[in-house]
Order: C-alpha cells, then sequence, then structure tokens
C-alpha cells in the first residue's frame, strides 16, 4: 500500500479484543464498526481467556468481515498470528519484535506499525523504519494499564515536525477530540472505548469519520 493509501487508511482505526466489547462478542463490534465507517482494525486479544485456535478462528473471521469492507486487518504483536490469519499487517510496540525483524518474516507488501510515547522513541523508530507510527496515550486512558501519562497533542506535534511517516493519535481519542489530534498533524485517529464501549457501535464510529474528515476537509 502506497504512503497516501495508508494515510486515508488510518482515518478512523478501531483497535479492538474482545476485553474491550462490554460483554458482546467482538465479531458483532467490529462488523458495526465496519458499517459505521472504520478505514482499519487491529485485532488485539490481550491477555485473553481464549485459546490460540479459538483466537485463530476469531481471527479469520475478523479478517474476512474486514476484506468485505476493503478494510486493512492488522494483528497486534504477533508476527506469527498475523502469517496464519493472513493479515494486511502488525503493530508492533517498542518492545515487540522490531519492523525489520517482522518484515523479514511477514516478506513484502505488509504493513509495519510501531508505537511511539516519547522523542527517544520516536528516534528509535526512525531508525527501525515502521509504515506508520502510532503515537499516545494522547489522552488518559483506561484501556491499556501500561500506557503511561498522557503526551497531549503536543507529542503529535512533535512527532509531525521531525517525519513525513504516517501517523494516527492514540489514547483518550472520542468524537469530541478528534479534530485537536488531526489539527496537530495526525492523519488519523485510533480508538479502543470510544468505539467498543458505545452502547452503538456504528454510530459511534460514524461520529468519529465524520470528526476526522470534517477536520481533514477543513469544516
Ligand atoms: C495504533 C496503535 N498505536 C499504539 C499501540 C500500542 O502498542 P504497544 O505499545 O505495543 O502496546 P499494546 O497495544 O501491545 O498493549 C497500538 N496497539 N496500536
Ligand atoms: C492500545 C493503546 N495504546 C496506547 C498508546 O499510548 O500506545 S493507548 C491505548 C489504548 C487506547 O484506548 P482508548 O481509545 O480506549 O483510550
Ligand atoms: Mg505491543
Amino acid at each position: 500500500m502506497d504512503k497516501r493509501a495508508l494515510r486515508a487508511a488510518l482515518s478512523v482505526y478501531l483497535v479492538i479484543g474482545s476485553a474491550h466489547c462490554k460483554g458482546r462478542p467482538l465479531l458483532e463490534v467490529v462488523a458495526a464498526a465496519l458499517r459505521g465507517g472504520v478505514t482499519m482494525v487491529q485485532f488485539r486479544e490481550k491477555d485473553s481467556p481464549l485459546s490460540l485456535r479459538e483466537t485463530v478462528a476469531l481471527g479469520r473471521a475478523l479478517r474476512e468481515r474486514c476484506r468485505q469492507f476493503g478494510v486493512p486487518f492488522i494483528v497486534n504483536d504477533r508476527v506469527d498470528l498475523a502469517l496464519l490469519l493472513d493479515a494486511d499487517g502488525v503493530h508492533v510496540g517498542q518492545e515487540d519484535l522490531p519492523p525489520s525483524e517482522a518484515r523479514k518474516l511477514l516478506g513484502p507488501g505488509r504493513i509495519v506499525g510501531m508505537s511511539v510515547s516519547t522523542p527517544e522513541e520516536l528516534d528509535v523508530a526512525l531508525r527501525e523504519e515502521p509504515d506508520y507510527l502510532g503515537v499516545g496515550p494522547v489522552y488518559a486512558t483506561t484501556s491499556k494499564a501500561d500506557a503511561g501519562d498522557p503526551v497531549g497533542t503536543e507529542l503529535v506535534a512533535y512527532v509531525r515536525s521531525r517525519t513525513d511517516l504516517p501517523l494516527v493519535g492514540i489514547g483518550g481519542i472520542a468524537p469530541e477530540n478528534a479534530a485537536a489530534v488531526i489539527a496537530a498533524g495526525a492523519d488519523g485517529v485510533a480508538v479502543v472505548s470510544a468505539i467498543g464501549s458505545a452502547s452503538d457501535p456504528e454510530a459511534a464510529a460514524r461520529a468519529l469519520a465524520r470528526a476526522v474528515r470534517g477536520h481533514q476537509a477543513g469544516v
């Protein structure tokens, strides 16, 4: 995928696992989010009670649903799972497999995203050449226990000043504050609870898409 298409795909990025769906089936929540207009989906089945077999079966169902909508399907952390699921890519953190190693296993044409939470982590990421960056937590979040203190839109702006890599803000983002993240230089927003905890995930996805697109279009 070229850089321009990747920027568009990052517009409304759902990062989700079963633990963040309020007891509803993950496939149901993802299907609703796709109808509402999410543009990328990350399968983040962390600390899951599911067996590996169940995880693979669920991942395949999610991948198929994403394909029906023409939306890239990314796997969190695990390159082995990404390969098994024929995913479009992986997202790795600073403690996970480096992008260059992930690429060796995944082969060409897959997307590799990497997390950045500090200027020092940005230095590491720029050396390791991921395809896109996830910058956060922009705002306070309860969806990731080890997320650290909010970095604000200031870190998004700083990262944008140092690189033209596609980048997405993550952490505490909702329709009300999404425009500020785009204004700071992000190509899109990544969310867990704004969609996973919403009573109507389809409407929540639509509201986020409106907020992001409205700002991208200068509305
Ligand atoms: C888009 C996006 N950005 C950041 C993260 C966080 O990744 P990581 O730091 O590896 O933390 P975990 O998600 O693995 O807990 C992400 N997953 N997606
Ligand atoms: C998965 C994740 N990564 C983060 C980071 O800062 O790298 S914050 C986060 C959780 C985001 O969840 P919510 O949208 O519910 O705040
Ligand atoms: Mg990780």
